[in-house]
């Protein structure tokens, strides 16, 4: 076998997977099924032909982002992502029962989540800011920018300084909107990775990882904002409220489902207003709403 490589899977191409190796493009194929290895791998290749290689282990990952695949069950799309970055905005209106469920993933899949308020060139009611100070108390960090007019730009260009992040919020937030300040090049960028994999142009990919001018990394996946909750149990999506966490394990039946079971440590900590009213009342809709795994 020739020598092992260290690469980087940049993106997903449907006839194989760009891997970045000292600034060059690399298209590998894998011996496994491609789906497994996901953007943002760290891997190790091997030298196939020129320009080509074939991917021979994945180096282990610290979290792994899976969404849902066609056939009902769900396939990795980026690794080693450090933060989320839920995106909503006034309009379309947030629903705060969606920001819960995106934080309640990031917190059973080890990333890191940050709130941002894309047009906040927009009026904020006084409806809003009570909601959004309700996650900055929870430790939540929340930048308020405008991809429209460069309000906050700044900050969040440096939050996403250092580690890899990608972005994730409903329909017409303005991710792309948000990508594309970040990424003016990106079309570009694409191009010259299916150029370099030989691929011609205009490849779409489920998946790209750009490197910032800034520093950092920033995945763009357009079908993200679907991850759902399927497969998180109703002790799991307890522990996705952060906040519950100190009563968990502190009811006083070990099944309790923090419903109105008597001696509910975290119902009580509602009660005497340590946990939030409206993240409790959340937490109770998502767990009817979800087909929770048991
Ligand atoms: N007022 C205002 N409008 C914005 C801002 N950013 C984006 N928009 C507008 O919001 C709309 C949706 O923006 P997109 O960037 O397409 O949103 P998206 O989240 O990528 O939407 P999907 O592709 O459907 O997921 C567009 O009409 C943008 O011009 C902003 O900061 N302020
Ligand atoms: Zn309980």
């Amino acid at each position: 076998m020739s020598e092992l490589k260290e690469g980087l899977a940049v993106a997903h191409l449907g006839q194989g997977i760009a891997v970045e190796h000292r600034g060059q493009i690399v298209l590998c194929q894998t011996l496994r099924k491609l789906d497994t290895v996901a953007v943002g791998d760290k891997v190790l290749w091997s030298e196939a032909g020129p320009g080509q290689g074939r991917i021979e282990q994945i180096l282990p990952r610290h979290s792994l982002l899976m969404r849902p695949a066609r056939n009902g069950k769900t396939r990795p799309v980026a690794a080693n992502i450090d933060t989320v970055m839920v995106i909503f905005a006034m309009e379309p209106h947030y629903d705060c029962l969606l920001i819960d469920q995106y934080l309640a993933i990031c917190e059973n899949s080890k990333f890191k989540a940050a709130l941002v308020l894309n047009k906040a060139d927009l009026a904020l009611t006084e409806e809003a800011e009570h909601d959004l100070s309700v996650y900055v108390a929870l430790g939540y960090p929340l930048f308020k920018v405008s991809a429209k007019t460069g309000l906050g730009m700044d900050q969040l260009k440096q939050a996403l300084q250092h580690q890899v992040s990608i972005f994730t919020g409903q329909s017409g937030v303005g991710k792309s909107s948000l990508t594309n300040v970040f990424i003016p090049d990106k079309d570009i960028k694409i191009n010259t990775i299916s150029a370099s994999a030989k691929l011609g142009r205009h490849t779409t990919t489920a998946a790209t990882l750009y490197h910032l001018k800034e520093g950092g990394d920033l995945i763009d996946s357009p079908g993200v904002a679907i991850f759902g909750l399927a497969d998180l149990s109703a002790s799991e999506l307890a522990y996705g409220y952060r906040e519950f966490r100190p009563f968990i394990g502190h009811c006083q039946f070990n099944d309790c489902r923090h419903e109105q079971d008597k001696g509910c440590a975290i119902r009580a900590a509602v009660e005497n207003g340590t946990i939030a009213a409206s993240r409790y009342q959340r937490f109770l809709k998502l767990k009817e709403k979800i087909p929770l795994k048991h």
